[in-house]
């Protein structure tokens, strides 16, 4: 399934939808923090989807309790260390981590920059430590609003150079793109790649506006670009990346099922797919699992799986000497 002589990347993983259960126990003892549970078997329906949610904000709300527990920076700097972790474990040779230091940092108010200095310091020991390569993704929560997200990316701004790229996540319906142009406008002067959670939650034109206003050369999920024809010739004439999550669109029921997920016909016409994990511990699931299931329930041909890793270090935020150094390291392991 998965072809051991290419790179294996996961460029669509939220840090803070992935801390373990047992973190989350320790952390709330730690802290002294009322939790819906005191065991993992007990706690494990708060903060993993078990079943499929009626809708995305259904889903989100099991990444709550994972963000409830941070009481200070340590347990920032913790969980970010354990992250990359857990991308050595997973055997992935690149991945792409993304947080948003509103999320982590509002349960106990913790000082918004402080949080991104702890994440940015962790995955650097991690790194150091497992020896694994990653860079790291800032994310504006839009959920909490536009002013919100400004003060989000003053602090995501102040470690500028310690990110290769800004999201936008969260509640797409209730908070549309327009709302954020100004952002963004702050995001390219600051020579920042873009990426934008779009046309998961919304429709086609969510990620029209993605490209067109907010300057995305990458979309999270695009899951409906397959309602428009044109926007598929866009995104291959523009090699811009759909960064599939198979999974998370199944539980999130932004696919009915797993054999309607449009990825085939992304692949089948030539758009830059690839498949990631997006919140693997909320999910339950590992990136081998994502390979598992577009072969066996989304129906791809051996083929396509590889078309999509190989799109997926494609499309990576790396220059092209660094996705030379990996195709390498890749090929003579
Ligand atoms: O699949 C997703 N779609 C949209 N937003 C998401 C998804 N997973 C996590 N977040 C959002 O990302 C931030 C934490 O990194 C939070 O805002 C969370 O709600
Ligand atoms: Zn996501």
């Amino acid at each position: 399934m998965i072809t051991n002589t290419l790179p294996l990347t996961d460029l669509h993983r939220h840090l803070d939808g992935n801390i373990r259960i047992e973190t989350i126990l320790e952390l709330g003892q730690k802290f002294a923090l009322p939790l819906p549970a005191y065991d993992i078997e007990g706690l494990r329906p708060y903060v993993q989807v078990v079943e499929n949610e009626a809708d995305l904000m259904a889903f989100l709300s099991k990444l709550d309790w994972g963000v409830a527990v941070l009481g200070d920076l340590d347990a920032c700097r913790r969980i970010a260390y354990e992250n990359v972790q857990d991308v050595m474990h997973a055997k992935i040779d690149y991945a792409e981590l993304r947080f948003s230091p509103y999320y982590m940092a509002m349960k106990h108010n913790l000082p918004l920059a402080g949080v991104v200095e702890a994440v940015v310091d962790g995955v650097h020991a991690g790194c150091r430590d497992f020896s694994v390569k990653a860079n790291l993704i800032g994310i504006m929560s839009r959920t909490f609003g536009k002013q919100r997200c400004q003060q989000e990316l003053a602090a995501l701004l102040t470690q500028k150079d310690k990110l290769v790229a800004i999201d936008l996540a969260g509640d797409e319906l209730g908070h549309p793109g327009e709302h954020f142009v100004e952002h963004f406008k702050t995001v390219r002067n600051a020579n920042l790649q873009v990426t934008v959670h779009a046309g998961e939650a919304a429709g086609a034109s969510s990620i029209w506006q993605a490209i067109n206003k907010l300057g995305a050369t990458r979309i999270g999920h695009g899951v409906k670009a397959i309602e428009d024809p044109t926007l598929l010739d866009y995104l291959v004439k523009h090699k811009i990346g759909i960064e599939s999550c198979l999974t998370s669109n199944s539980q999130t029921s932004t696919v009915s099922s797993f054999a309607k997920h449009p990825i085939k016909t992304f692949l089948a016409h030539g758009v830059l797919a690839c498949l990631n994990s997006d919140d693997p511990a909320v999910e339950g699931i590992e990136l081998a699992h994502e390979y598992q299931v577009a072969a066996t329930k989304v129906g791809l041909n051996q083929d396509q799986i590889r078309q999509a890793q190989i799109n997926g270090l494609e499309v990576a935020f790396l220059s092209d000497a660094e996705k030379a150094a990996l195709r390498n390291d890749a090929l003579n392991r």
